[in-house]
């Protein structure tokens, strides 16, 4: 199958205005994204992250440019069509509820649904689908939380799955997973990007990782975004600028950070 740009932004200008003031957090990103790709954006703690994602799944508002998905301008999708070709999971706890995760999955069809909320046959295919591919099979019964934080992590992931949505965004997806399944999860989203061919786009602290089993990866900093392959990316020597610290450096030849 082709890969096909799925969402690119151009010189847009992220950050937070108010009334009487405005603070730009990065701007002129010209960054674009395909089909089929799993891509790992990083940076330092509070480069800006979260704002670019919140950004690019329509949270927030730019302060300036464009940003297309699928050769449409943001801004011109309603909410409904934003949920049908945009998924997001992000890092906060639900609100309390009694919800088995069967269920929660099966919210990720709610932009599908008729008013009265009833599953069609295509809607649960879609959940069956996506409880395989994450393979949770064993846990849909239980309520969403008496499940571990690796196990819920996947729950949300399935349920961006049945969500059916060409672009998937997750904000620190491996947060507070040990490595085992900080690995797991890695994988998971690699072989959904490579089988749905989804586009899947995340942010995560964990670099080594994701040098390992991404396609891309963009690197922000105070000064540019750059975005390519891992390899090209190492042997760039952009790593060794990510932060600003003479104790930390990039080992190209082992491909991951050393300390003094
Ligand atoms: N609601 C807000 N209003 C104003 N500034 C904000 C707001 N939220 C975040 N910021 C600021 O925007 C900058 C970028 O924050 P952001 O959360 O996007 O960074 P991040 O790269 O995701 O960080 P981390 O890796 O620590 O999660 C920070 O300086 C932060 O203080």
């Amino acid at each position: 199958m082709k890969n096909k740009t799925v969402i690119a932004t151009n010189h847009l200008s992220i950050g937070y205005s108010s009334k009487n003031s405005k603070t730009v957090i990065a701007q002129n990103i010209n960054l674009s994204f395909e089909s089929g790709k799993l891509i790992a954006l990083i940076g330092a703690n509070g480069i800006g992250k979260s704002t670019l994602l919140r950004t690019l799944t329509g949270i927030q508002k730019p302060l300036s440019g464009e940003i297309e998905l699928n050769q449409k301008p943001l801004q011109a999708y309603t909410a409904l069509e934003l949920a049908q070709n945009l998924s997001v999971v992000l890092t906060e706890k639900l609100p309390p509820s009694n919800l088995t995760v069967y269920e929660l999955v099966a919210l990720g069809r709610q932009p599908y649904t008729n008013w009265v909320g009833k599953l069609t046959s295509v809607d649960q295919e879609k959940i069956a689908n996506a409880i395989a591919l994450t393979a949770i099979q064993e846990i849909v019964h239980k309520k969403h939380f008496e499940i571990s934080d690796g196990q819920f992590q996947k729950v949300l992931i399935a349920r961006a799955l049945a969500q059916d949505t060409p672009l998937i965004i997750l904000d620190e997806p491996t947060t507070h997973l040990d490595l085992h399944h900080k690995v797991s999860l890695f994988k998971l989203l690699k072989k959904l990007a490579q089988e749905t061919h989804k586009c899947i786009l995340f942010s995560t602290h964990d670099i080594d990782l994701a040098i390992q089993l991404s396609d891309e990866m963009i690197v922000m900093t105070q000064k540019q975004f750059i975005q390519d392959q891992p390899c090209n990316l190492i042997e760039k020597g952009v790593f060794n600028s990510l932060f600003q610290d003479e104790d930390i450096t990039f080992d190209a030849q082992k491909g991951k950070f050393v300390f003094k």
